[in-house]
């Protein structure tokens, strides 16, 4: 199942560096995990926003859900999902 995911991420100001620095860190680990398995597929910076949109390819809702709970910077992120469908006009063969 696919899913669009926009993550805008919104830092405590008051954070120290050091601390925003480790989850960051960590962050980026977990994602690059995620994408080597396939199931995160495609992740884009808005241009000039802390933002990102993703795609993620995974078995289930339950599933997407508990990534995205479980991604370091989440309590500081709002986030939106989209499920996405196969479109009947696409050409592309590894898109569904
Ligand atoms: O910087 C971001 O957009 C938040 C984020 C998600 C995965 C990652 O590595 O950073």
């Amino acid at each position: 199942m696919l899913f669009h995911v926009r993550m805008d991420v919104h830092i405590p100001l008051d954070m120290p560096a050091e601390q925003a620095a480790e989850i960051k860190a960590v962050e980026k680990a977990y994602s690059q995990d995620l994408q080597r398995q396939g199931k995160w597929r495609h992740i884009w910076r808005v241009t000039g926003q802390y933002s990102n949109i993703s795609i993620f390819d995974v078995a289930s809702n339950e599933e997407l859900h508990t990534i995205l709970q479980g991604l370091p910077l989440y309590p500081y992120m709002d986030v939106e999902v989209m499920a996405l469908n196969r479109h009947p006009s696409s050409v592309r063969d590894d898109d569904s």
